[in-house]
């Protein structure tokens, strides 16, 4: 069985686990107990602990390959995991029912790596689709809903355009749109960056940090490009080979002294991370 080969080095900055309440007595919005998930005999998550700060933007950075998809996977309810809990709003999402557990994913709102939109559906139609599916809103209500949120981000000209018309930043900026519609609690970012060249990552940066501050929520933020992480970051997970290796605000994490840590954050070769 391949399990995972660990870190060698002095691993000084591990902060885990991580389940203390927040200072007001409610629990995280998201915890990560201990998670371990193998596909096969391949290890992917090998005791993930990592509690994200509620109303704040966590980064979870990491190298290809490393789980960060599965853990996102995990956290809405598409995997299950094989020993451990993945707890939301304080429930463990593998010890309610199914009904709870749907009912519990209309917290979040998720922006997958290509803005995953329905190819037939316009621009509107895509971003009215979660209120259509799940509120018994009128077709006015949704409108206000639908336009505002694409007012926001900038796609108020391309409502009618299908996803094939429009480039690949705008396809994004309607994912986000369609993530919001619900007010979820949590929204969910899996690789926000990929594809955009530097400038449409840093203007789609600039934007989950005014809308997290319009809206609030617990941002979580799935990414290997350092640049975005730095520019969006309250707080930073660095992930390698299925574990969380180290947590913490972001000021302090890119400061860090930490050979690990800083070879992660300046994406150098040099430094204990190897290929392997
Ligand atoms: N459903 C699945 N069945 C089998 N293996 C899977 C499945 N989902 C993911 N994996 C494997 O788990 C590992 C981690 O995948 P994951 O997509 O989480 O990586 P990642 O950190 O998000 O990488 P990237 O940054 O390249 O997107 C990979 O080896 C992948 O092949």
């Amino acid at each position: 069985m391949n399990t995972v080969p660990q870190y060698s080095g002095e691993l000084t900055s591990v902060v885990s686990p991580q389940h203390h309440a927040e200072p007001n007595g409610k629990p995280h919005s998201i915890e990560i107990r201990d998670v371990h998930k193998s596909f096969g005999d391949s290890v992917v998550l090998a005791g993930m602990d990592l509690s994200f700060a509620d109303d704040a933007i966590t980064t979870v950075l990491g190298p290809s390959g490393t789980g960060k998809s599965v853990l996102i996977k995990h956290i809405v309810g598409l995997l299950a995991p094989d020993s451990g809990e993945v707890r939301v709003f304080g429930q463990d999402i593998w010890g309610i029912s199914e009904k709870e557990r749907l009912d519990l994913r209309k917290r979040f709102g998720v922006l997958f790596q290509d803005g995953a939109l329905f190819g037939s559906l316009n621009i509107y139609d895509n971003t009215a689709f979660p209120l259509r599916k799940h509120t018994d809103y009128s077709e006015a209500e949704i409108s206000e809903i639908v336009m505002d949120g694409l007012i926001e981000v900038g796609l108020e000209q391309a409502i009618r355009k299908f996803p094939s018309e429009v480039s690949g930043g705008m396809r994004k900026r309607a994912g986000f749109a369609r993530a919001l519609v619900m007010k979820p609690d949590i929204v969910l970012f899996d690789e926000p960056d990929s594809g955009l060249d530097p400038v449409r990552t840093s203007l789609l940066c600039d934007l989950i940090i005014d809308m997290h501050e319009r809206h609030k929520g617990t941002y979580l933020v799935v990414t290997h490009d350092i640049r975005s992480a730095r520019k969006v970051s309250d707080y930073v997970g660095l992930i390698w080979k299925g574990k969380v290796v180290h947590y913490g605000e972001a000021d302090a994490a890119f400061a860090s002294e930490d050979p690990f840590v800083r070879q992660f954050l300046a994406g150098d070769s040099a430094g204990p991370l190897g290929m392997d």
